[in-house]
């Protein structure tokens, strides 16, 4: 982790006991997000173990728990791919009608919603901003900006990852640079 990144978990644990138990880090680089970009020749283009983005969660609960909480950072690196923008695999939950809340920590982003009717919206994202997820949502985020975007999530335990639905069918639109400003197209 670079020098002035927020450090996660070690600055976030008051509870001395916490630090180091139930952390899942996980990252992903640029060939694990094969066919979520629309221009395929430019992503092929880039190198395939480029880092995209890191995830430090905290899973204090067995997975499914009922009732119990996830927190996790996402640092997603700035770059593109074509005209666009760096972003996350995206997903529903599993158990759809859980709802999420992400918060924006350092650089800037945009959050992109898709609703079951696959209606597209999205939020800006900057240090401070607060966004809730309702359940039935998909989400996905983008880094719009030219430095590390890093955002915090908070969702429950049983919620589970869908990834199937936005593999099979993307979102109905996308995230685009025009003339140097993102456009949901
Ligand atoms: O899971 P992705 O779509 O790749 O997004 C990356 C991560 O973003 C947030 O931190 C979510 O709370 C995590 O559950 C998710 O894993
Ligand atoms: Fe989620």
């Amino acid at each position: 982790m670079e020098n002035n990144k927020i450090v996660f978990p070690e600055l976030f644990f008051t509870d001395k006991n916490l630090v180091g138990r139930d952390v899942l880090k996980i990252s992903r680089n640029l060939s694990d997000l094969k066919g979520i970009f629309a221009d395929a020749e430019a992503f092929e283009r880039m190198p395939q173990n480029q880092l995209a983005y890191e995830v430090s969660s905290f899973l204090p609960e067995k997975e499914g728990t009922p009732g119990g909480l996830y927190f996790g950072i996402t640092y997603l690196y700035p770059g593109k791919v074509g005209n666009e923008y760096m972003m996350t695999k995206g997903h529903y939950h599993a158990n759809v009608d859980r709802a999420e809340f992400y918060w924006g920590l350092e650089g800037e982003g945009m959050l992109i919603l898709m609703d079951g009717q696959r209606n597209v919206w999205a939020e800006h994202v900057f240090p401070g901003s607060l966004h809730y997820i309702p359940g039935g949502v998909a989400h996905r985020m983008a880094n719009t900006g030219s430095s590390l975007f890093s955002f915090a999530a908070c969702w429950p335990s049983d919620a589970g990852h869908n990834y199937a639905e936005i593999a099979e069918n993307g979102f109905s639109a996308r995230l685009m640079e025009v003339n140097g400003v993102p456009h949901l197209i």
